[in-house]
């Protein structure tokens, strides 16, 4: 490999499909620093905000979901499939990639697609215990298909499967607790609540901790509250009266390492990557798993850590009811924190994105 490598890492769509893709990005970069790497994502989805403030270039395909529906933009699916095929087809021969990662989202089909027909070595990173559509559909298109959990046979070709876990940002991992807390403001003698509802923000957390927060400052708590951008306008004043008592509210936390350093508790969804970053960074958590997800993937998620003692599960549907009385009862327990810090830990899988990156260089290779 005498040239600099060159790869294509596409897909998107939410934080979930987009961060793994920054993680094998930045170990990529690494460990080659001369490598050129292209995102390609969907036009008007989040990655092509965060990609680039991550430091990488993109190009965004027009391509959307399939609505469950029958929509005018149904009608026009196979269109914009055709023509997005055509324009990965075309970057694929500019870019003359070594290689092309998919992380799953819209973006990854066509993408995948054009590299398969062209020959060019391919890899999937499936984050969940369920398959999306995409992967699915392309599993017995590429070489190497790389999971995070056992059992995913049920969707993929055996031969081309690696248990490698999720690659998670390294810069999550460390955050110093002292420099967290003044970052954000938060009072080092008292103890901080952070809840995050996934890169979207999740409704239910927010409708819950909106009618908590006076109960959250009369028990001296602070609290960080990621919203997602839809609620935050609402978040942002009901919040406001109790910023003196240090709860805030925030459409997106860009230093999420910060935001668990300063943790003493965190309240989540159950998203892929939220439950692998929850595990690495040692977290005593409560998740309240998304029930409008694919076959209830977010429930299994959270079933892996519950069932081995490292995480409390709060279904949506009770989070109104108990979501605060647990959350309250377990801030005021610090053994039982302790505890769930430290099986919690234990599940971390912390060399996923090296493996990842081993497999990718390996394809190369051959
Ligand atoms: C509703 C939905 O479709 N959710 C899916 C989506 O979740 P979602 O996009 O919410 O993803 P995850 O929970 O897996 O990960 C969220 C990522 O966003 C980051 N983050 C989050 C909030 C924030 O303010 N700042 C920030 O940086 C987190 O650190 C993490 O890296 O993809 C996951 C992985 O395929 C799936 O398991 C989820 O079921």
């Amino acid at each position: 490999m005498s040239n600099p490598l060159r790869v294509i890492i596409s897909g998107g769509g939410t934080g979930g499909h987009i961060f793994p893709a920054v993680a094998i990005a930045n170990e990529l970069r690494r460990r080659h620093p001369d490598a050129a790497i292209l995102f390609v994502g969907a036009n008007g989805r989040m990655e092509m905000t965060r990609v680039p403030e991550a430091g990488y270039d993109i190009v965004g395909l027009d391509i959307s979901g399939l609505q469950r529906r029958l929509t005018p933009q149904n009608l026009l699916f196979p269109v914009k499939v055709f023509r997005s095929v055509r324009r990965a087809g075309k970057l694929i021969e500019d870019f003359l990639p070594d290689a092309v990662v998919g992380v799953g989202g819209y973006a990854s089909a066509p993408v995948l697609l054009a590299a398969a027909s062209r020959a060019i070595p391919s890899l999937i990173q499936e984050q969940n215990s369920y398959a999306g559509l995409v992967n699915k559909l392309l599993g017995r298109r590429v070489a190497c298909i790389c999971v995070a959990y056992e059992g995913m046979e049920k969707f993929f070709p055996a031969d081309k499967l690696v248990l490698t876990g999720n690659p998670v940002r390294a810069e999550i991992v460390g955050g110093n607790r002292a420099e967290a807390l003044a970052f954000f403001g938060l009072d080092p003698a008292k103890k901080t609540l952070l809840v995050v509802g996934g890169s979207l923000g999740a409704r239910t957390l927010n409708l819950a901790t909106a009618a908590a927060l006076p109960r959250l400052q009369a028990a001296g708590v602070q609290l960080l509250w990621q919203t997602g951008k839809l609620y935050y306008p609402e978040a942002k004043q009901q919040a406001a009266p109790y910023a003196a008592g240090g709860l805030y509210a925030y459409e997106f936390i860009r230093r999420m390492d910060l935001a668990y350093a300063a943790a003493d508790v965190v309240v989540s969804r159950a998203g892929a990557l939220s439950v692998s970053e929850l595990a690495l960074t040692g977290k005593a958590c409560i998740l309240v798993p998304s029930p409008n997800v694919a076959e209830d993937h977010q429930t299994k998620n959270a079933l892996a850590l519950v069932g081995k003692g490292a995480a409390v599960l709060i279904t949506d549907a009770h989070a109104a009811e108990r979501l605060y009385d647990e959350a309250l009862r377990l801030l005021a327990d610090e053994p039982r924190q302790q505890q769930l810090q430290a099986r919690v830990l234990e599940l971390a899988r912390p060399d996923a994105t090296t493996a990842i990156v081993d497999e990718l260089l390996k394809l190369i290779k051959n």
